[in-house]
């Protein structure tokens, strides 16, 4: 049902702490389903691509258990896995797809990948190809390319493989494999992306090396149980940190923030743009985390490409609504990927931002906004992506009109308590 909302300029204040971060939440799952003994994971994400990779596990014979804000994962290690009388249906999550790609292909038996509309438009070829040179079995429509995918398990090799785009979904899938296959696998990666696998598999015990955009890690490494402390997603946090900015008279607090470097991108382009952030660094066992605080600032606009995108590259949708409030030209360049997301966000963005007003136009890679521009009310489609549904809510704050969401629930894939914990800050 569509959600309408109307707000007459209010101030954002107070304290929250966002929900668990997905890239390691999914993680948790997969390594603690690979691990012998009993995982455990605390601040774990309830979103429904989170999920998703729960039910999957759970299909493969894994036991999974929630309860009190603790996920419980119990296995016998990857070996103990059975073979899926149903499809796996990874939902919306191109994440569980692609990652759990390399888990199955070392696996003895067969299995099939599916998920919803948009997975099925988004490529899976990047993955398929290094699978298949480590000797994976996998077809699918198009050679592969897209869902379903069926997977037949097999004995894999190492390989030795440069990544052609920096993507930590394809990079993490062929780490994946690498744990079952026969060799050391070797991975270029030339503009560093996301390294959660890397640091869950050394949490998890394995032996990795990773030095001058190389990473390599030897096959036949067993993994065992860990405790996993999830901090809170700066992908999510950025929105709340975007909506303090662009609404005057706000402070806010966002605590236990993950702030592990290969994701605050976001962080380094609001400093860059003038607004006012502190953070105050936590110490914790696992990622890097902090509490962040926010202050409305008056923004500037500026040029965001080549190795920063990466870090940034879920904020897109928030970094584009902002720059409609700051001062000057806000170039985005280098940021093609966007294109193969949830939606083609570059075209999303740019379309649901001019409907309120926005002064935006697309380029093949990126964006370019003028600004500053006066918002107005809007009807606006999220295309079923979470990230557009958020950028509309979080717009609506600066709007002087009605701002009507037409699918505000698809926004429960990241961000389950989006709309109560930004009504805390506006009451
Ligand atoms: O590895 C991950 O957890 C993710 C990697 C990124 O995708 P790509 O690897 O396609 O860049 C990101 O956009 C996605 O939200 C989560
Ligand atoms: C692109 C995203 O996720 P995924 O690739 O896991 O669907 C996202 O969360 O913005």
């Amino acid at each position: 049902m569509a959600l309408s909302l109307t707000y007459n300029k209010p101030s954002l204040k107070g304290s929250i702490q966002v929900p668990g971060d997905k890239s390691i939440s999914h993680r948790a799952i997969m390594f603690g389903s690979m691990a012998t003994g009993k995982t455990t994971v605390e601040g774990f994400l309830m979103g429904d691509d989170c999920l998703s990779t729960i039910a999957c596990f759970k299909k493969l014979g894994v036991k999974i258990d929630i309860s009190d804000k603790l996920v419980t994962i119990q296995s016998e290690g990857e070996d103990s896995w059975s073979e899926p009388s149903e499809v796996l249906d990874t939902g919306n999550s191109g994440t569980t797809t692609r990652l759990m790609l390399g888990l199955l292909a070392g696996t003895g038996f067969h299995s099939v990948l599916a998920g919803d509309e948009s997975i099925a438009k988004r490529p899976m070829k990047r993955i398929i190809n290094p699978l298949r040179e480590m000797g994976a079995d996998i077809r699918g429509r198009m050679d592969g390319q897209y869902t379903p995918l069926a997977v037949q398990g097999t004995g894999l090799k190492a390989i030795d493989y440069t990544l052609p785009v920096a993507s930590a979904q394809v990079k993490s899938a062929i780490l994946l494999a690498a744990l079952k296959a026969e060799g050391k696998t070797i991975i270029h990666e030339p503009i560093a992306s996301r390294d959660h696998t890397e640091i869950m598999l050394e949490h998890f015990g394995a032996t990795i090396a990773r030095e001058d955009h190389l990473i390599k890690l030897e096959g036949g490494q067993k993994l065992t149980a860990a405790h996993v402390q999830v901090p809170g997603d700066i992908s999510s946090a950025a929105f709340m940190i975007g909506a303090a900015l662009i609404t005057e008279g706000s402070k806010v607090t966002l605590k236990n923030v993950g702030i592990n470097p290969t994701r605050t991108g976001i962080l380094d382009v609001v400093k860059q743009m003038g607004g006012i952030i502190e953070i105050e660094e936590i110490d914790t066992q696992g990622e890097r985390s902090a509490d962040l605080t926010v202050t409305s600032s008056a923004l500037k606009g500026i040029e965001i490409g080549g190795d920063l995108i990466p870090r940034l590259i879920d904020e897109i949708p928030l970094i584009a609504l902002i720059a409609t409030q700051a001062e000057g030209t806000t170039v985005i360049k280098d940021a093609e990927e966007l294109r193969v997301k949830e939606t083609d966000r570059i075209a999303a963005v740019v379309k649901e931002l001019s409907k309120m007003g926005a002064n935006i136009e697309a380029t093949e890679d990126g964006m370019i906004i003028h600004g500053p521009t006066p918002l107005t009310g809007a009807e606006m489609t999220s295309y079923g992506d979470h990230r557009l549904g958020m950028m509309a809510a979080i717009g609506a704050l600066a709007a002087s009109g009605e701002i009507v969401i037409d699918d505000p629930d698809c926004i429960s894939i990241s961000y389950p308590n989006f709309f109560e914990q930004l009504n805390l800050l506006t009451n």
